[in-house]
């Protein structure tokens, strides 16, 4: 998918959300054990209840790795399930890769042309070597990890090299690479002061955005500091939405607490007129 063809979803739908699928089978409503695939069960009530409040899923891999082949077995039939019934849905693999660049080519590959995920999150301590492997496929995004949602990400990330914070470096840094208008960065909701100086670094990328919901992160703070005229935001809220019921009306409740992200979006949007 393009850019372009991303931004006029959100227009379309009145929303830039993205919905989490972190789907684990200690949280999931304990009836659905019963099925044959009970993952690929829950991703498809999920997906057919919230697909038109939203523009993209987020699968984060470790949920489904965790689960060994069944687990892999039912992120392939989701994203099959995507790709045939909702085309016009941006899709993320949230897999956080990057290695020496042909290994990074085989991960490139894997989520790319194997599973036909639009996009992947990359971690970019390895630097450029590990991640223009990713950015040579046309149409494809790749999300390099900028400020994390959590508290580590003080750790390094906000920590000064030559006077200017790593996140910083690695924001301005990678804008440098063959290939980089294929980039997306990820910040933190709970990071959202942040955004202001983020976006003199990269004042036109698109950013996923996750940390509302569940960690707290505020919706108008991060739209506030971090909207662009092309709107340039993806939202991510997984289990503040996927997890709102662990009842029958699990997909109902799921849709409510998508429709509340997206009539909050749509207020935001309806800004920049
Ligand atoms: O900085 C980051 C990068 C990735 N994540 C991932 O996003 C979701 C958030 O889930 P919630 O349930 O909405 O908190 C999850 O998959 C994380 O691994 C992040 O939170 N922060």
């Amino acid at each position: 998918m393009t850019t372009q063809e991303l931004v006029d979803q959100i227009h379309k739908k009145q929303s830039f959300l993205c919905i989490g699928l972190d789907t684990d089978l200690e949280k999931i409503p304990a009836f659905l054990l019963e099925d044959e695939d009970p993952i690929f069960s829950f991703n498809k009530a999920i997906i057919d209840a919230t697909h038109e409040l939203c523009v993209a899923y987020k699968p984060n891999i470790a949920f489904y790795e965790a689960y060994g082949v069944q687990g892999w077995s039912a992120l392939r039939k989701t994203i099959k399930y995507l790709n045939a019934n909702y085309p016009d849905i941006f899709t993320i693999a949230d897999a956080k890769r990057g290695d020496i660049g042909n290994t990074s080519t085989r991960y490139a590959k894997a989520f790319f042309e194997d599973l036909n995920f639009d996009s992947i999150t990359i971690a970019p301590y390895m630097g450029r070597d590990s991640v223009e492997p990713f950015l040579a496929f046309k149409d494809k995004h790749t999300i390099l990890l900028a400020l994390t949602s959590n508290e580590g990400a003080f750790d390094f990330q906000t920590k000064k090299i030559d006077g200017v914070e790593l996140y910083k470096e690695v924001l301005s840094v990678s804008t440098t690479y063959k290939g980089s208008e294929n980039l997306m960065y990820v910040v933190g909701a709970t990071k959202a002061e942040y955004l202001k100086e983020i976006r003199e670094i990269v004042p036109n990328s698109f950013l996923l955005v996750p940390g509302v919901g569940a960690q707290g992160g505020s919706l108008k703070d991060v739209c506030k500091y971090g909207m662009t005229k092309n709107i340039g935001l993806l939202i991510n809220s997984s289990r503040g939405i996927i997890y709102a019921s662990s009842q029958e009306n699990f997909a109902d409740a799921a849709k409510s607490k998508a429709k509340e992200l997206q009539e909050a979006m749509k207020i935001e949007l309806e800004k920049l007129n």
